[in-house]
This record gives C-alpha cells, sequence and structure tokens, in this order.
C-alpha cells in the first residue's frame, strides 16, 4: 500500500482488486430523506473510513412540548435499519395511537404525523436538552442505541443552537399581505404548494458549528456534499457562521452531488425553494450556486446526472469540474458506484 499522502488523500492501491481506504477521515454536509440514502451509499463505498455526517437542523420543530429534530432522526434511523422504507422518514412498524388521542382531544397541529415509536425518540431527546444538554450529547446518546459502530460512525447537528427555517409566503388577510410559517407548515401541512417569496434560517446569524464539526471538516481527506435540498438542507449547514470558511479552508477535495435531475428535485420540494433564492431548478444552477473553489465557492467537483450531461459545458465555461453519472440511488451499492465515480474523476 502506498503512502498516503494528503496530495491525494485518497490514494487508493489501485492495483489492489478490494483497494480499501484506511484510516480515511470523510465528512458529509446532508439533510434527512435523501441525504441518509447518500451516506447508506458512502458507508458502501469507504466501509473502513471514519464518517462524520453533518445533518442539517433547521428543520427542527417544537411540537407538542417536544423537541423534533426530523434530519438528525431520519438519518438516525435510517443508518440504524429502523427507517421505514416507503416514507423515507419515521419508524418501521410504526403505529400512530398517541397521535390520534390528541386529535380526539382537538389538540393542534393534528398535521404533523406522529408516530408512537418515533414519540419515545422525542421524549428522550426532550427530557436530556431540557435537562441542559446540548443537542449533540443528546444525539451521540440516542446513537448508542442505533449505531453499532461510533468510532467509524458519527452523526453531528449543525449546531447546538436553535435555527428554524421559516417560508415567507402571501397572506391576502395580513396587513404586511405575507407571513412567514415554519418549513415544517409550509411542506407538511401545506405541501409547498404557495409560492415562497423567501426563505429565512431564523436564528442562524448568532448559531455556532456543533463541538466537532469544524475539526471533522479540517481534519477530513474528503468532503461529499449529498444530494439534499440546496436551500433547506445543504443551505443551513453553511450557513452557520464557520462552517463555509472551514470547507473552503480545508485540504481535503470537496465533491458535491446534484438532487436535481432534468430540472426537478429526486425528492423533496426543492423546486418550490430554489426560485426564492434566485436559483434555476437545474443542476448547473445548483452547482454554481455552490461554486467551484478556485471561483470562492465550496466545491472542487460537482457530479451530476447523465440526462442532465448536456450542461456540462456550462460548468467547465464557470470553472467548475463537473463530471456526470448515473446519480439514482437504487440502493446502496448504486450510490456508492456514483460516489466512487465522481471522487475519483473529481479529484484527478
Ligand atoms: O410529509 C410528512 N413528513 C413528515 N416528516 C418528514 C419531514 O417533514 C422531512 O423529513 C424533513 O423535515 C424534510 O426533509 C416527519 C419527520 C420526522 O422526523 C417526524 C415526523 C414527521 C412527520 C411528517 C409528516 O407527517 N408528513
Amino acid at each position: 500500500m502506498p503512502a498516503r499522502d494528503h496530495a491525494d488523500p485518497l490514494m487508493l492501491d489501485r492495483t489492489a482488486p478490494d483497494a480499501r481506504l484506511v484510516d480515511v477521515q470523510i465528512a458529509v454536509v446532508a439533510g434527512g430523506v435523501g441525504g441518509s440514502r447518500f451516506v447508506r451509499g458512502v458507508r458502501h463505498a469507504y466501509p473502513d473510513a471514519r464518517l462524520t455526517v453533518i445533518v442539517n437542523t433547521a428543520d427542527d420543530i417544537r411540537l407538542h412540548g417536544l423537541h423534533i429534530s426530523p434530519d438528525l432522526d431520519t438519518m438516525m434511523y435510517s443508518l440504524g435499519d429502523a427507517i421505514d422504507p416507503e416514507r423515507g422518514w419515521g419508524r418501521a412498524d410504526e403505529t400512530w395511537r398517541v397521535g390520534a388521542e390528541l386529535a380526539a382531544y382537538g389538540v393542534e397541529p393534528t398535521w404533523f404525523g406522529l408516530g408512537d415509536l418515533d414519540l419515545a425518540t422525542h421524549l428522550v431527546r426532550t427530557q436530556m436538552l431540557d435537562a441542559g444538554y446540548p443537542l449533540s450529547a443528546v444525539t451521540q446518546a440516542l446513537c448508542t442505541r442505533w449505531l453499532t459502530d461510533s468510532d467509524h460512525l458519527q452523526l453531528l447537528p449543525m449546531t447546538d443552537d436553535r435555527v428554524e427555517t421559516h417560508v415567507v409566503i402571501d397572506a391576502p388577510s395580513a396587513p404586511s399581505g405575507v407571513r412567514a410559517v415554519h418549513f415544517q407548515e409550509y411542506w407538511v401541512k401545506l405541501h409547498a404548494e404557495p409560492e415562497a417569496r423567501q426563505v429565512l434560517q431564523v436564528g442562524i446569524e448568532k448559531s455556532r458549528p456543533a463541538p466537532g464539526v469544524i475539526e471533522a471538516i479540517t481534519e477530513a481527506d474528503l468532503v461529499l456534499v449529498a444530494p439534499s435540498n440546496p436551500v433547506v438542507s445543504v443551505g443551513p449547514v453553511l450557513a452557520v457562521p464557520g462552517i463555509r470558511t472551514a470547507i473552503i479552508a480545508t485540504k481535503a477535495p470537496v465533491v458535491g452531488f446534484s438532487g436535481i435531475i432534468s430540472g426537478a428535485p429526486v425528492l423533496g420540494m426543492a423546486h418550490r425553494l430554489l426560485p426564492a433564492i434566485g436559483v434555476d431548478v437545474d443542476a448547473a444552477a445548483v452547482g454554481l450556486h455552490y461554486g467551484s473553489r478556485a471561483a470562492g465557492g465550496i466545491l472542487d467537483g460537482w457530479v451530476i446526472d447523465d440526462t442532465d450531461a448536456g450542461l456540462l459545458p456550462r460548468l467547465a465555461q464557470a470553472g467548475l469540474t463537473a463530471v456526470s453519472t448515473d446519480l439514482i440511488m437504487k440502493d446502496p451499492a448504486a450510490t456508492s458506484r456514483f460516489i466512487q465515480y465522481g471522487v475519483k474523476l473529481a479529484t484527478e
């Protein structure tokens, strides 16, 4: 195995058929549903690497007196093989009896699905937060149940501070003509139907990276940006003061993957939110939104789907190294293939 140097930290002994990356540190910036599918692929691609997933927490919401962290829970359940495969969030074999009882009492909101098994997670998290533990300590505690190998896989909230994504929509009856709703209300109750006039990350200015986040990025041998929602999943992580700077400064190659394929998000509602931040709903626009590191952005490489190969010249002209491949995450092996392909081409 040739000596690993930082010029090519991912140097594989490419002669060995089962080239393994050992003692390699990988940091992933991710959201929830798409992000967790991506991370399962990263684990498949680099089984011996030490993985730190920096997870968006701006989706978090307080309901029924409980602190709910959808993206952290989706990542945790998914990597712990407890996720409901159809929904992509929440627990497998879930029941909804407590939620139905709350509705029977007329307790609002009833539009946010609270599963009985999932409730235990929110109860533990809320108790620990109320006892003064930071969200990162709570996450570590919850993960001891779900993630067997904590020194090879760690979930970090982007921050321990309270940050919430709120979406500004038209409200004809309001004096200002607009109102802000929590992202969960925009997505789960309103199905992202209203035009998004603005997307706010409430509290982001005062937020600080959670313990370990900056080190995970600066000490990484590879940083990956998951094909998560650029506005409400990757966006908030990059907006926590200090995180974008650390990504720009890291010696590791930074490779991003597009969640927009043929002008639409594979999952979720990014197409309803990208216009609010002035970014077209296409794989090139999102890559240029993140920007090449040479131009002050965060990416060394950008991976788009084969159906968007026609966008490659535009990315090349803008100075962003980009490649196209099959980006459909049909299973961890498929995801693993496109990750390795993208990393190899984007770091050569
Ligand atoms: O579409 C829905 N998504 C629900 N989600 C998904 C959630 O809105 C998204 O996973 C993210 O916030 C956006 O990616 C939940 C996630 C949780 O962790 C816990 C409860 C829910 C409840 C719902 C729900 O009722 N409907």
